[in-house]
């Protein structure tokens, strides 16, 4: 009967990484005591004595871990010395061929970049797959296009129902772990069963801690998604509750003050810090790479707005750090469908850091989401918008993995699994320029204001080690929308309102001037 293996954390070897003055077979047996499951030798420049002999011993200090050993490529040595499996890249042997030279029961693994990869691994009925490479990487001479983390939730969809496993490979390391493994979860709801990782482990003066950390994230991250999957099946949002909840987050920003950090264009920088101070949280516009790990520090929320995109590596960083703290990040891309650049900017930004919550109107989200259904023009959006909103957003939050915020003359919000219709707002709104950026703004503070509940609720977090953000970012996105467009309908009933001109400054005034009472009372709210 054929192992089952735990793919959780597998080792990739590299001795060509070795610190200085670190012995390989010491490097391995300390990843080992770490918590490798798997270890896959990879020679790619030793001749055949050589290989053999690292192979053995390789293999003795797995036996004595209970270890499976993988070969890479090279099946005669995986027979010699008789290995647990073998590991075929696109270029190597069959896996048909491969299948009648080895005995039953061993491990085949291929590497895959696409689905028509996954597709014939399945068909040829190996035991995983390898997927990547997620990121660049410093360790393999890159023969295929780098996928990027959003791009791996397409193959592993391909294996749904099949029993096959999945590792993902390239450039994952403890600081990427958590995103990478959080980010690659299909529409379906399917996981990776781990994570491979050569240079963070082999370069690693110190491989068991190396091993460690990304071994907890995993056995962490693993245990979460599986409640995560449960708790889509139970969970049920009453409207009540929500405007309760969203009540206190707006109490909370008044009495904590958040600093919530912006990187926007530079059209709204004025109207946007404004808004943040009405709402009685604190602003900072900020864009220079250098100061990015200072703010996260401090931060409550932030927001990257890529209006006028001017600091690319910025917003990469502060995203990045973000996460780190896994504090709140608000996305707003916008005119993404405008131009390559800005198509091209969201999905490095996307595929670097995960998103709390991605707003945009129906130009925007059918761009990201590469929607025929609605175009844009310039920020704007052209037409009707789409024909079944609730839908869209649902399935677009599932493959983002965060919550998505449509905004238009009705706004949904879904976090994959419940959608919620707001129906406030009022049509000034549309005719003064950055309303979708201060709807941005909102949303980030009360965003700050779900991180800091969270905060008080759960002062020592058990779960940080899975959580990609703490806080509930369905309830901060409600909130901002529910400010917004709450405060702008009593600003336009206001008598010294004559047009969008006079519209603007009664607006700051009416969130200055927004109470948790105005919001429970005039929500205009629907749970689908
Ligand atoms: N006709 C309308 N009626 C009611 N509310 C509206 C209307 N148009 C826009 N809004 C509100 O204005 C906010 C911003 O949405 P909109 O879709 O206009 O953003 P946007 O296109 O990104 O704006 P901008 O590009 O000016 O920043 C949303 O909360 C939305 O509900
Ligand atoms: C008009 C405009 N151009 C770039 S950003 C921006 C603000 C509204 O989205």
């Amino acid at each position: 009967m054929r192992r089952e293996i735990d793919f959780s954390l597998y080792l990739v070897t590299g001795r060509e990484l070795l610190p200085p003055g670190k012995d390989y077979f010491e490097s391995i047996q300390e990843s080992l005591e770490g918590g490798v499951t798997v270890v896959q030798v990879r020679e790619k420049t030793a001749d055949t004595a050589e290989f053999l002999d690292i192979a053995l011993k390789t293999k003795e200090l797995c036996q004595k871990y209970d270890v499976p050993l993988i070969i890479n490529d090279r099946l005669d040595i995986a027979l010699a010395v008789k290995a647990d499996g073998v590991h075929l890249g696109q270029t190597d042997m069959p896996v048909s061929v491969a299948r009648q030279l080895l005995p039953a029961g061993t491990i085949i693994g291929v590497s895959c970049n696409n689905a028509d990869h996954v597709k014939n691994a399945i068909s040829e009925g190996v035991d995983y797959v390898g997927i990547g490479a997620v990121w660049g990487t410093a360790t393999k001479k890159l023969t295929s296009p780098i996928i990027g983390v959003r791009g791996v939730g397409a193959l592993l969809r391909e294996l749904d129902n099949t029993g096959l496993k999945a590792v993902a490979i390239g450039g994952i390391k403890g600081a990427n772990a958590l995103r990478t493994l959080h980010g690659t979860v299909s529409t379906t709801g399917h996981g990776l069963d781990g994570v491979a990782v050569v240079s963070d482990i082999a370069g690693s003066t110190k491989p068991r801690d190396a091993a460690r950390t990304l071994r907890d994230t995993v056995s962490a991250f693993k245990e979460q998604l599986q409640n995560e999957l449960q708790a889509s099946i139970n969970v049920s949002y009453a409207k009540k509750d929500v405007l309760t909840s969203v009540s206190k987050l707006l109490n909370n920003v008044k009495a904590y003050k958040p600093l919530i950090h912006q990187i926007t264009n530079n059209v709204v920088t004025t109207q946007s810090a404004n808004a943040t101070l009405a709402l009685g949280a604190s602003p900072i516009m900020a864009t220079a790479p250098e100061e990015m790990k200072d703010l996260s520090r401090v931060l409550g929320a932030l927001l990257v707005n890529f209006g006028t995109i001017t600091s690319k590596e910025g917003m990469l960083l502060a995203g990045q750090f973000a996460n780190e703290e896994k504090k709140p990040l608000v996305f707003d891309p916008v005119g993404v469908g405008a131009t390559d650049f800005r198509r091209t900017t969201a999905a490095q930004l996307l595929n670097t850091w995960q998103a709390s919550v991605i707003k945009g109107n129906a130009g925007e989200l059918a761009a990201l989401a590469d929607s025929k259904e609605v175009q844009a023009k310039g920020v704007d959006t052209s037409g009707t918008g789409f024909s079944d909103p609730a839908s869209f957003v649902k399935s677009l939050a599932r493959k983002e993995r965060c919550i998505i915020v449509l905004t238009g003359s009705t706004d949904w919000i879904s976090d994959g699994n419940v959608v919620i219709r707001l129906d406030n707002g009022h049509p000034m709104l549309g005719d003064i320029t950055g309303s979708g950026c201060m709807l941005g703004t909102c949303i980030a503070t009360f965003c700050a204001g779900a991180y800091l509940k969270a905060v008080e609720d759960e002062p020592i977090s058990e779960r940080s080690l899975s959580t990609i953000v703490r806080g509930d970012m369905l309830l901060g996105a409600v909130g901002g929308v529910l400010a917004l467009t709450i405060a702008s309908e009593i600003a336009a009933q206001r008598v010294d309102v004559r047009g969008t001109g006079t519209f603007f400054p009664a607006l700051i005034d009416e969130l200055y001037h927004l109470t948790p009472d105005k919001l429970t009372q005039l929500a205009k709210i629907q749970i689908l």
